[in-house]
């Protein structure tokens, strides 16, 4: 039987919210999350005067602890009726297309403009430092599946919010995603259903 033939569906929304409230609840309590957040290396005034980047290109030169990082979306996300995984260029593409295979999803790029060769739907946003817009392929996502988004980190929240807009209404955000006292990485996850 597949990982999605083998999860428990049928729970609804209410289901779905306390399996990943008290996954969340536990990763909060997780020993690998204090290497996470070490790996990830902060940069000063990068790109611009007064931005404090996060720098996940040093926790993936670490194959321990990128498989941590890995390792705990997995683990929270397998067994939860999950359809697609979707990466928000270019750094989501780091991560989910790893945490999509070992936990049987598709993998749907959310791209910049101008990248995708088919027929999208896209929606613009305000970064920290500019504007940006995302796109994704129609069709990629059928109505009513569960979607993960993966990216690496919040900051204003414009990128994941346009990700969310563009997918569709969204059912659950994760109490990791409020809490800038988690690391960067998982504080970016949110499960939405399409509608
Ligand atoms: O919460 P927000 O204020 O929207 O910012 C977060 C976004 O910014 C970064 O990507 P960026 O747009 O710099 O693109 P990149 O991944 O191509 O470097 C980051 O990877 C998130 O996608
Ligand atoms: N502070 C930050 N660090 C890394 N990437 C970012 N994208 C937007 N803000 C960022």
């Amino acid at each position: 039987m597949g990982e999605q033939e083998s999860e428990s569906g049928g729970g609804g929304v209410d289901m779905v919210t306390e399996q990943a409230a008290a996954a969340a609840a536990k990763d909060a309590l997780d020993p690998r999350l204090q290497g996470i957040s070490d790996a990830i290396r902060v940069v000063p005034h990068f790109p611009k005067p007064g931005i404090m980047f996060n720098d996940i290109t040093a926790l993936l030169l670490r194959p321990g602890v990128f498989k941590d990082a890995v390792d705990m979306f997995v683990e929270r996300y397998r067994g939860m009726a999950i359809a697609a995984v979707a990466g928000i260029e270019a750094r989501g593409f780091m991560f989910g297309p790893a945490i999509a295979l070992a936990i049987g999803a598709k993998f749907i790029p959310l791209r910049k403009p101008g990248k995708l060769p088919g027929e999208v739907i896209a929606e613009g946003y305000v970064l920290e430092y500019g504007t940006d817009c995302l796109e994704m392929h129609v069709g990629a996502i059928e109505p009513g599946e569960r979607v993960v988004v993966v990216d690496d980190l919040v900051a204003t929240g414009g990128t994941l919010s346009a990700a969310i807009r563009l997918i569709g209404e969204y059912m659950f955000v994760s109490p990791l995603a409020n809490n800038i006292v988690q690391i960067s990485f998982l504080k970016s996850s949110f499960i939405i259903n399409t509608p």
